[in-house]
């Protein structure tokens, strides 16, 4: 069977490279792999950990590019791609717009789609926007629906989706990290490096590690959690680790707010691994990131999400993660409990995650097989 696999995101890089591994060790498929560009350093050095050599580099990231863009450059790379090369399936992943425009320009060839990370949802089609309506739009061409969870499953089924197109598999992104971790964990020189990179960071303060980057949070949000991470910073028994999103609007409000508070160190983005080390080293975590609150509570840290709402209500039901908005006083007095509250804090951070076990990428396989 010849599977196309398309993304073009550090997150989704992340998230399918356990995928692409699966799928070219088994000889049953003949695997292209074709990444699109859109975060072209981020996604790199993904590939470059996981040792993925892509088959076909669309390479379409433009300066101050429109989503329109993304999309019309993604959609004309892969439409003569899939005409010449005609392959059994399509895989794309999430709910990136170049996760819909390879999907869309699968379908528009008529070759069947497979979604991973299927079953996602908010209900609110601008929150987060465009990927609210991109997840949508994916799961109605899929022919393989990969949900994470039977939450995500039940909202393909309320859909009118097919049961027999819906596969429960968990998140591809545990698999990764199990691997990762596990490397961290296993010691030896990498483990050496990362000790050394962050020899900056205090082992008797608590570490709090922090990411935001959501377009919905443009409008004020950073600011206010960035005022509530300074005061937070001054209680004296914290220490605050931020790796900035590249994105402007992103570094403007950390700069102008955080940059003079102790005990906060913005630094650049992070490469998977040592971010995975950061994660695994705090206390909690701060964020409005999608793949973080799978992460986090496989590693027993909670999360706090400066989100109004999330598309993984499974891990605010299972109470890993925490919904606090971007009201400054609700981050403070939030952390504050998980910092001061120790019976509390254990409760949490012993909570199983409810994304998998790290055998999402051979479901995926085993079920695409089952298909031939
Ligand atoms: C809210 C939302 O719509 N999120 C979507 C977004 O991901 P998401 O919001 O997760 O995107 P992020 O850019 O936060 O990436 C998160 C990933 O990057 C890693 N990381 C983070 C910071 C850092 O410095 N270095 C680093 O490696 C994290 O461990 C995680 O694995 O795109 C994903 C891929 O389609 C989708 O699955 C998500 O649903």
């Amino acid at each position: 069977m010849k599977i196309f696999i398309v993304f073009g995101t550090r997150p989704e890089a992340i998230k399918m490279a356990p995928v692409v591994k699966a799928f070219r060790a088994d000889p049953a498929f003949q695997t292209t792999v074709c990444v699109t560009g859109q975060h072209r350093s981020m996604l790199d050095q993904v590939l470059s950990l996981f040792d993925i050599t892509p088959d076909i580099d669309l390479d379409i990231m433009k300066a101050q590019q429109t989503l329109t863009d993304v999309t019309v450059g993604t959609m004309t790379g892969l439409r003569d791609i899939f005409a010449a090369d005609r392959p059994d399936a399509v895989l794309v992943h999430g709910d990136t717009t170049s996760a819909m425009a390879a999907a869309m320009a699968a379908f528009y060839e008529q070759v069947p789609v497979g979604h991973v990370e299927a079953g996602l949802r908010t209900g609110d089609l601008y929150a987060p926007w465009p990927e609210e309506m991109n997840r949508r739009v994916i799961d109605l061409m899929g022919r393989w629906l990969f949900a994470p969870t039977k939450q995500a499953a039940k909202a393909l089924m309320n859909e009118g989706a097919d049961p027999d197109h819906i596969f429960v598999t968990g998140n591809t992104v545990i698999d990764a990290l199990l691997t990762v971790v596990g490397d961290i964990h296993a010691g030896g020189a990498r483990k050496a490096e990362l000790d050394a990179q962050f020899d900056f960071l205090d082992p008797e303060k608590k570490l709090i590690v922090v990411t935001g980057h959501r377009r919905e949070n443009f409008d004020g949000g950073l600011e206010r959690m960035c005022e509530a991470l300074v005061r937070i910073a001054r209680r004296g028994d914290t220490e605050i680790v931020y790796p900035v999103h590249l994105n402007a609007n992103v570094q403007r409000a950390a700069n102008a707010v955080l940059s003079d508070t102790e005990a906060v160190h913005l630094i650049e983005p992070q490469d998977y691994l040592p971010f995975v080390y950061l994660m695994d080293r705090a206390h909690l975590v701060i964020s409005d990131s999608g793949g973080i609150q799978e992460e986090a509570p496989s590693l027993g840290k909670p999360v706090l999400v400066t989100r109004d709402v999330t598309e993984r209500p499974e891990a605010i039901e299972a109470g890993t993660c925490r919904l606090v908005g971007t009201d400054i006083d609700r981050i403070v007095s939030e952390t504050e409990t998980l910092i001061d509250d120790q019976g509390e804090y254990a409760r949490v951070s012993a909570i199983r995650n409810p994304f998998g076990d790290g055998t999402a990428a051979a479901q995926i396989v085993k079920a695409m097989k089952n298909a031939q």
